[in-house]
């Protein structure tokens, strides 16, 4: 049996990318280090793949992202030097970034502003696929135009059209061998509409002078029968996330001959397969099968190898290189029968059981998540209490976190510094946060969450039943990263997990200080989760805990808690109709963290990079009494989706993208307010940025919050 992977992770192992890329803007990489130290990942990369694998895509690699590589390429682009790529990533040009599928990978938005799309073949600065023959790795014409912005519907057919035909030019042109098409968007509900026009354009795959293989996953295709009709080699398919609807239809597929790419082993998340079980199930599927992963192994870290995670537990899962070896291993199974024995024996060690854990939630009644008063009662109380100005003032959570934080981190985490000397240090910088709040005008302060490496590794470090792996890193967009835990037992709470902090904070002024945690929902989008129960009690377990950190807020005067859920609209399932089903458990876990607090106590929920407009009434649902959601590098486009329902909650919109080094004007954070206006009362709306601010310095945090509160101001005085 042959093997294939696709997708490794190009962060490498001590995360060379991110240092080489990063090293490439603070000027310490020069243009030529930075193109033969990404050439040099890329050798590593390809490295491993061959240790494994038969085969697997070459020119995989990016500066930073594929959508906007694929971009550039077709000319919706034009860039004429590596300044000018990395402006439309992070400078005054950023593309919006948004959520790729349901992960926590963000992609860059190409944006064809309502026009006539315009392609062409370009060069681009540095160049992909230069080497690069089989199974040369591109993202397929219907995806990338499915997940850009700004085409209008009447144009999308001809759009697609021309650019699949000048895929077929380029393939051509550089006379590759074979090509692989990334085309995942294939696993969305999709119209007849849309089924009519892929049967259609993409019969030109037939003028593809090489091998043209094309690969779907994160979920089933609702029309496999159509993708074994085009005129392609090979169908890559995802029988782990398919919830066995690939697999229903494969068994009615005549596939003439077609290569069937089985995605056998998850891509998304941790669990060790049984190669001797896999091996029996695709016995079944018949001939012409290569085994391959079921969704792009960047999910992953690179290798348990590297991480710190208790023996125990690295014997019961698989990241990127060892997902490598579960497929050679079941390819190979006759003559490794004795390594694959081995592979399989922390198979059967039990998960961490919490008797009291499972009783609460078992306990758990309809009135457990239900806030009373009504948000119309309580707002009257909340106003009384916190007495807030028109057009309040806040941030969402974190501040810079320096190169001086990181590095006193590292030395109390290696043991160099003590607790008592780590926690004096936190103090200090929630004071220093504190007073530049007060200064700037501020109206609910933050306390910086400077203890927090990240706002779920954090929570997970303090949570029974959560492991956190040390050097687990993933990329999250660009060179950012952050190490998912891992949930591999019944979760709950040690100890008051954020009290000590926010108290000190809130000790420091009379302004109130929010409560900072991250929701059930994101803890677990962020994570991997074990599959052994429903992932709706795992969701209750993690509420629980919160309800009783929010439960000592209350007893120690805090006011305002703010429950972070960015990921809520990530986790929804790709397809439409299983949306139902999981936001009522969604949204049970974020209102049975809050049930039961005092009417008095405001509370706030943040949900940042994503599409919002389609979830509005789960949104509402959530019971919170305020929201805030990132909006300026859309220009505010998600004020459309509040024309059409009755928000009557409070909201921010973010006025400032806090993913890019520019400082905003008053002027430019006004236009978002003021198309804002059109449609939400200004006695509900909040002034505040896109989302934390731990990516940014304080020389960039300092100036643009005084334009924020100098807006709000304005706003009030007008
Ligand atoms: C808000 N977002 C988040 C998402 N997902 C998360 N898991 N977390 C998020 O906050 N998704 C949506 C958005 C956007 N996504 C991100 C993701 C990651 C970052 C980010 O800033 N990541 C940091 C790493 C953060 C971290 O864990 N830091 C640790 C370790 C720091 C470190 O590298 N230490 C060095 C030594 C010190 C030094 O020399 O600097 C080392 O260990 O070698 C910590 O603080 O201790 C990143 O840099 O990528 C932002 C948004
Ligand atoms: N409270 C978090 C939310 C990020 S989505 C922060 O401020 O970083
Ligand atoms: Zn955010």
């Amino acid at each position: 049996m042959k093997t294939y992977a696709y997708g490794f992770p190009r962060i490498g192992k001590q995360r060379e990318f991110k240092k080489l890329v990063e090293g490439y803007w603070s000027k310490r990489v020069s243009e030529e280090e930075l193109f033969s130290g990404i050439g040099e990942i890329e050798r590593k990369r390809e490295k491993t793949y061959r240790k494994y694998v038969d085969a697997f895509p070459e020119g995989e690699m990016t500066l930073y992202d594929p959508m906007l590589d694929t971009a550039i390429t077709f000319g919706v682009y034009k860039v004429g030097s590596l300044n000018d790529y990395f402006e439309l990533c992070r400078g005054k040009r950023a593309l919006e970034m948004t959520k790729w599928f349901n992960t926590n990978y963000h992609y860059l938005v190409p944006d064809f502003e309502e026009r006539v799309p315009n392609f062409s073949i370009e060069k681009p600065i540095w160049d992909r696929h230069e080497k690069a023959k089989k199974n040369v790795y591109l993202i397929g014409p219907f995806t990338f135009l499915k997940l850009s912005k700004g085409l209008k519907r009447e144009f999308f057919e001809g759009a697609l059209k021309e650019l699949t035909g000048l895929y077929i030019e380029y393939m051509n042109s550089k006379n590759f061998l074979s090509v692989h098409l990334d085309d995942p968007a294939l696993v969305l509900e999709l119209s007849k509409e849309d089924w009519k026009l892929i049967e259609e354009v993409y019969q030109v795959f037939s003028y593809a002078k090489c091998s043209v293989n094309l690969f779907t996953y994160y979920d089933s295709v609702d029309r496999l029968e159509l993708l074994f009709n085009l005129p392609v080699d090979g169908i890559g398919i995802d029988l782990v996330h398919d919830r066995g609807e690939n697999l229903k239809q494969l068994e009615k597929i005549d596939r003439e001959g077609k290569i069937l790419y089985a995605g056998i082993v998850d891509g998304r998340n941790v669990w060790r397969v049984n190669p001797f079980k896999i091996r029996s199930f695709v016995e079944k599927l018949g001939e012409n099968i290569v085994l391959t992963n079921a969704a792009p192994l960047f999910h992953l870290p690179v290798s348990i190898e590297s991480s710190s995670l208790p023996d125990e537990l690295k014997a019961k899962i698989s990241f990127a290189e060892e997902r490598l070896k579960e497929l050679n291993l079941t390819a190979n199974i006759e003559e490794r029968e004795s390594e694959v024995k081995e592979w399989i024996k922390g198979l059967t060690l039990p998960f961490g059981r919490n008797e009291e854990v499972r009783k609460r939630v078992s306990l758990l009644k309809e009135d457990d998540f239900e806030r009373k008063p009504s948000y119309e009662e309580r707002v009257k109380v909340q106003k009384e209490v916190l007495k807030l100005p028109l057009f309040p003032t806040t941030t969402i959570g974190s501040f810079p976190q320096t190169e001086e934080i990181r590095r006193i981190r590292l030395l109390y985490r290696k043991g160099l510094l003590s607790k008592e000397d780590y926690e004096t240090f936190i103090r200090g910088e929630i004071s220093k946060a504190i007073q530049i709040q007060e200064d700037l005008g501020l109206d609910v302060l933050v306390h910086g969450e400077f203890e927090r490496t990240d706002m779920v590794e954090f929570f997970a470090e303090k949570l029974e039943g959560i492991a956190t792996t040390g050097n687990g890193w993933v990329i999250s967009y660009g060179t950012r990263c952050y190490r998912p835990p891992i949930i591999y037992g019944d979760v709950s709470r040690r100890a008051p997990m954020t009290i000590k902090e926010v108290s000190f904070a809130q000790s420091l002024t009379e302004k109130p200080v929010k409560g900072m945690l991250t929701g059930p929902v994101t803890i677990i989008s962020w994570s991997y989760v074990r599959e052994d129960i429903p992932i709706r009690e795992v969701a209750y377990q993690i509420a629980l805990a919160l309800k009783d950190e929010i439960e000592d807020y209350e007893k120690t005067g805090i006011k305002v808690v703010q429950i972070d859920e960015p990921a809520i609209r990530e986790r929804a399932p790709i397809k439409k109709r299983l949306w139902n089903e999981y936001f009522e458990w969604a949204i049970k876990s974020f209102r049975l963290c809050h049930s039961s607090v005092k009417p008095e106590t405001q509370i706030h929920t943040h949900m940042c990079y994503s599409e919002f407009s389609e979830i509005m009434d789960y949104i509402l649902d959530m019971d919170f009494d305020v929201i805030s959601i990132e909006a300026s590098r859309s220009k505010g486009d998600i004020i459309k989706a509040f024309e059409e329902v009755n928000f009557n909650r409070q909201i921010g919109l973010g006025v400032w993208d806090i993913h890019s080094p520019y400082i905003p004007s008053v002027d430019e954070m006004r236009e978002i307010v003021d198309r804002a206006l059109r449609v939400i009362p200004k006695e509900n709306f909040w002034i505040n940025p896109d989302c934390g601010l731990k990516t940014r310095r304080w020389e960039e945090v300092i100036p643009a919050l005084r334009n924020l509160v100098t807006l709000a101001r304005n706003l009030r005085s007008n």
